[in-house]
């Protein structure tokens, strides 16, 4: 060979020339349907339904108009839902009593989904504060979490949404040893086999929720989360808080925001293989990418963002692009 610095052992481009073989070459990254979940807010009042000004093309519904909404995409096919309560009549108070009354939008829907469609996995968020008077996460005693009572009180509200139909309990409140209390909960009314617990486990306190407060009018009134929810720079308190939650039993683990974590997917893969990762690409998230070019550009850089989460070890991503992610999958086959 003349040039003598070319040594064949180095050339890789050998490997990736045609379509067929670059997909070989990016082993479980694909994009399907089971990939994908969709958050959804639902309202008290049943015929509502209102664009969310912080977020493009993301509705809050009542039941009524959540019910054609989802079924459109199921028949397109959407396979989970991941759902969001809000309320507006009922009273927010200091226990978040509205979370798990009979009255709260969630608790009614369930049965109502399951019934119109029986095959889509449902998750409900379990947290306090869109039902606290001060909006934080947990119960609060003399300004600061109480740790048994808010427990008590997570492990209440993910049983009612268990008894109510839930398929998945999804606990985002970041309250220490709240999933052995939910299990054991489950246990004690013989849901154990029947509902699953996706743990919120490694939920950054992230400037990236901005969009979602607005929506669900959920931010504290006064302090931050910074107490429960973790140090954006820190992978250790990551590592034990997955390693906690599969102690305690967790189903199936999650990594929020996604984007600027891939590290921590990848940490959390590398060291529970066998339990499925969640990513929650958040609103903020979303905002970026809404706004990183129109059309199929935009598409471009949406798919590709996934597919990075799939190479770092994300099983499924909980995402406000679900509708549209359909009609592009839809496109490509
Ligand atoms: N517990 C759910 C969230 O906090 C969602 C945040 C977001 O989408 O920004
Ligand atoms: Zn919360
Ligand atoms: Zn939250």
């Amino acid at each position: 060979m003349s040039d003598l610095f070319l040594s064949p052992e180095h050339v890789l481009q050998g490997g990736y020339f045609h379509a067929t073989l670059r997909k070989l070459q990016e082993p479980n990254t694909s994009i399907e349907p089971h990939n994908i979940m969709y958050p959804v807010f639902l309202l008290e009042d049943k015929d509502a339904m209102q664009a969310v000004s912080s977020m493009p093309n993301v509705y809050r519904y009542g039941i009524n108009k959540l019910i054609p909404a989802l079924t459109e995409l199921v028949d397109r096919g959407l396979q989970s839902i991941l759902i969001f309560g809000i309320v507006e009549t009922l009273p927010k108070d200091p226990t978040g009593s509205s979370a798990d009354c009979p009255e709260n939008p969630v608790i009614k829907a369930l049965p109502k989904i399951k019934e119109a469609l029986p095959n889509l996995v449902i998750a409900c968020d379990v947290c306090l504060c869109p039902y606290t008077s001060h909006g934080h996460c947990g119960i609060l005693t003399n300004g600061a979490i109480d740790h048994p009572e808010s427990v008590k009180r997570i492990a209440e509200v993910s049983l009612a949404y268990a008894k109510a139909g839930a398929h998945i309990v999804a606990p985002s409140d970041m309250m220490d040893n709240r999933i052995k209390a939910i299990k054991d909960a489950l246990f004690e009314n013989k849901l154990q086999n029947q509902v699953s617990v996706l743990s919120y486990s490694c939920k950054f306190a992230s400037s990236m929720y901005g969009p979602f407060r607005d929506t669900m009018k959920s931010s504290p009134m006064a302090g931050d989360r910074k107490c429960y929810q973790l140090p954006p720079g820190s992978s250790g308190l990551a590592a034990r808080a997955a390693a906690r939650d599969v102690a305690e039993g967790a189903d199936f683990l999650m990594v929020k925001p996604g984007l600027p974590y891939l590290d921590i997917v990848r940490q959390t893969k590398d060291r529970y293989p066998n339990h499925p990762l969640f990513i929650y690409q958040v609103s903020g998230e979303y905002a970026m990418i809404s706004k990183s070019g129109e059309g199929s550009e935009m598409e471009a850089v949406l798919m590709e963002t996934l597919l990075c989460m799939r190479r770092a070890g994300a099983d499924c991503i909980i995402t406000y692009f679900a509708p549209l992610i359909l009609n592009i999958l839809a496109k490509k086959h």
